[in-house]
């Protein structure tokens, strides 16, 4: 099958995508079963032809035949009235550029696309059709593209199944990307490495970008039973990192719904399809907390089934290090919640009366400085360098010690411990433990590679790092702690450590060097994925504006930014829509998702609500189930782990990593997001300031891009000085929404933000 085929049968419904699939394997079992009405169409080229088949009495499929009939593609699927028409009319090309064998249905996109309006000036007129060829548009679409005037006849164009390389391009450019920066982003990513042949039919289709990217019995399994396209066609460019080879370890950075997480999982499966079989798990897999680490086994589950999973530990770095700890037998004692660790912050405050120094600001002063630089002594914190924390002079750095050793002082009477405490211990097990690995290992070279028998009965025990490879998601978030105790999970080397994130979406952490913790991610080993594949372009170009201006590292000593960043999808504009009180935002919200639900059939627990706290959530539930019997389920640390079609409502905190169909972004208003408790430091602390509210956009960022099809913002009062400065004079009354004698109305809501 190659891509568009597949997107054919998507198109068409299971029955079609049944009777494709019936009709591959048939194929595959005897080419020459007459059964199967191999028709011949006509020559591609000189060593490639076109045919036809019936898959059933209503679908056909059109197939390229190359090496003299071995090979077999699939290149369209189409059913309905008059099918084998349809498919003799395709036009079968071969790229210039990605030397793919795409297709083109001229009559297709000249009936429904170019007759649209008069002739004007067009829309690509100014680009030349040698660019744009250059650029890797499809050559046989160039006299359809020369009619196309209009924003709305290039929308309907792209709507039509076409090359997902000429699509991705004529977008850019109608996006306003400079010629240059196309070809750097989309067009060299898709390049063939070697000279492309048009007329070298064997050869292109044996190229990737012509065909799904597994092989052939896991395509059959998964067009029979899901359309997930990611399990099996990848962006060029997220193939060719998710199977480099990396002297030592690797980073892909890029926006939300770039495919981070799935470039993760198919890195997995391609380290462990290189190992020798056994029975261990030589594989690491993870990531921030539990919640995505459920997600992310079950999408490798659906990537590379059991025997993948059974050779892949896949948990988040709390429980490892947890694990890491229990088996060292230290007694450490249970670790407080994320709440009572911040309460306990508040009780030595109080007890030193030291109230100048909040809650917040100890914590990560303790996560990401103390921990971080492993300061075990008042003069080691008193010389540590605190870069990109707020700055205090020595006489509050002393204060804030004292706090941390009373801290520390309650712990221990209570035989308590943290989650960062127990990631630091971990890691410092962690390291004296690869140390031994690393000092078996020389004395055994020192012997001649001869075995340790008589070391091993000496030391009791025969040492090997934990994993082989370490695969990391969500690496914005992790902490100094964490990194150590990977780098010291993993013995340095080729495809050591592969890590996926994106620090415009840090919403917990801290920045961190990595190079300051031996893992060395620069020049060819930093990748960056551009193209969104969740989030509309209308939404994303909500999203992205939260973001612009502030500067944001790459998890080195860089920066990165969203240059280039866009998606192909297009869909609604955002809502805004504004409220006089909170109880009428949260009753308008509970209209916009019942209507959503009545009118147009979206299920509950496609919709989600993101509030600023927990108190809002609970809130926001009471009036939902209370007046409107809208089930909800709330969105907790471990996700919506059930499947009732209710409404998700949670912290935005809760948002990271996941996605809906709808998502209503709530409370936005001025005081709220961010909150206002960080005005104090507006004068005070301009540095703590600073991040404060950087960190909001972070997390409204991450909150907004989670949605798939439409993002609703709402506020009471004055809206969000992250909002566009015209949001209040522009958005949607919500008092209109629930005027009593009127039906409630939601797809008329401004879009005007
Ligand atoms: N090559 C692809 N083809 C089709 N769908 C894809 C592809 N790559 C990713 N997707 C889809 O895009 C969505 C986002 O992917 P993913 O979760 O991997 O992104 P991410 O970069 O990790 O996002 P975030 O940073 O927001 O968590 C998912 O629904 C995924 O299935």
């Amino acid at each position: 099958m190659n891509r568009q085929a597949h997107a054919d049968a998507e198109r068409r419904g299971p029955a079609v995508a049944e009777a494709v699939t019936d009709f591959v394997q048939r194929l595959r079992a005897d080419r020459n079963n007459r059964a199967l009405r191999l028709s011949f169409l006509r020559q591609a080229g000189n060593n490639g032809d076109l045919y036809l088949a019936r898959a059933d009495s209503h679908c056909m499929v059109l197939l390229l035949s190359t090496d003299g009939g071995d090979e077999m593609r699939v290149l369209a699927v189409r059913d309905g009235a008059r099918p084998r028409d349809e498919l003799a009319r395709l036009t079968v090309e071969i790229n210039p550029v990605s030397g793919g064998v795409e297709v083109v249905d001229q009559s297709e996109v000249s009936a429904n696309v170019v007759a649209l309006t008069e002739r004007a000036i067009p829309l690509f007129a100014g680009y030349g059709n040698r660019t744009l060829v250059d650029l890797g548009v499809v050559p046989s679409l160039l006299p359809a593209l020369d009619k196309v005037t209009t924003e709305e006849q290039l929308d309907e164009l792209l709507t039509r199944n076409l090359p997902e390389l000429t699509r991705d391009v004529l977008l850019a450019l109608r996006n306003r990307m400079d010629p240059e920066d196309v070809r750097r982003h989309i067009t060299d990513q898709w390049r063939a490495d070697d000279q492309v042949n048009t007329d070298d039919w064997a050869r292109a289709a044996q190229r990737a970008v012509s065909q799904a990217e597994t092989d052939d019995d896991a395509v059959l399994d998964a067009l029979g039973r899901s359309f997930d396209a990611w399990r099996l066609f990848l962006h060029p460019e997220q193939h060719r990192i998710a199977s480099a080879d990396f002297r030592g370890s690797a980073k892909v950075t890029g926006g939300p719904g770039t495919g981070k997480t799935v470039v993760a999982l198919h890195r997995v499966r391609h380290l462990v399809d290189r190992l020798p079989s056994g029975h261990t798990r030589p594989v690491l897999l993870t990531t921030y907390n539990t919640n995505l680490a459920l997600d992310l086994k079950e999408r490798l589950r659906q990537l590379g089934g059991e025997d993948l999973l059974r050779r892949v530990d896949v948990k988040s770095v709390d429980a490892l290090a947890r694990e890491i700890v229990q088996e060292s037998n230290l007694n450490v004692g249970m670790p407080l919640d994320d709440a009572a660790a911040m309460e306990l912050w508040h009780t030595v405050r109080t007890e030193l009366d030291l109230l100048d120094y909040d809650a917040d600001f100890l914590d990560a002063e303790f996560k990401h400085v103390i921990l971080a630089h492993r300061c075990g002594s008042w003069d080691s914190y008193r010389r540590v360098t605190r870069a990109g924390r707020p700055r205090i002079s020595t006489g509050q750095r002393y204060e804030v010690w004292q706090l941390v050793q009373a801290y520390r002082a309650h712990l221990d009477a209570a035989r308590r411990t943290t989650y960062a405490l127990i990631a630091d211990q971990a890691a410092s097990l962690e390291q004296r433990r690869m140390a031994r690995v690393e000092e078996q290992a020389r004395y055994k070279d020192e012997l001649g590679g001869l075995d340790l028998v008589h070391r091993e009965a000496g030391s009791g025990m025969w040492l090997k790092p934990r994993y082989q490879h370490i695969v990391v998601d969500e690496a914005q978030d992790l902490s100094a702690s964490h990194w150590r105790m990977l780098r010291a999970m993993v013995r340095k080397g080729p495809n050591d450590i592969f890590l996926a994130g994106d620090a415009h979406q840090r919403i917990y952490g801290s920045r961190v060097v990595l190079s300051h913790h031996g893992i060395e991610i620069r020049g060819r080993a930093s990748r960056r994925l551009t193209l969104n594949y969740r989030t509309t372009r209308q939404i994303l170009g909500s999203a992205n504006r939260l973001v612009e201006g502030e500067t944001f590292d790459d998890l080195d000593t860089g920066s990165d930014t969203l240059d280039g960043y866009r998606s192909v999808l297009t869909g609604l504009a955002p809502q805004f829509w504004c409220a006089p009180d909170r109880r009428t935002e949260m009753r308008a919200v509970a209209t916009l998702i019942r209507e959503r639900h009545d009118m147009y059939g979206t299920p509950y627990s496609a919709m989600a609500v993101a509030v600023p706290d927990g108190a809002s959530a609970q809130e926001f539930a009471h009036v939902f189930v209370s007046e409107f019997r809208l089930p909800v389920v709330e969105l907790g640390k471990d996700g919506a782990r059930s499947d009732i079609d209710a409404v998700r409502i949670g912290t935005m905190y809760r948002f990271k990593g996941l996605e809906f169909q709808r998502v209503f972004l709530t409370s936005v208003g001025e005081g709220q997001v961010p909150h206002q408790r960080i005005e104090q430091y507006k004068v005070t602390n301009a540095d703590r300031y600073r991040q404060e509210e950087q960190r909001a956009r972070s997390l409204v960022f991450v909150a907004a891009t989670r949605a798939r099809d439409e993002l609703i913002v709402t506020w009471s009062g004055r809206a969000s000085r992250f909002l566009p400065p015209n949001a209040d004079a522009s958005a949607y009354r919500t008092t209109d929404l629930l005027k009593p004698d009127e039906p409630p109305s939601g797809s008329s809501g401004s879009t005007a933000a």
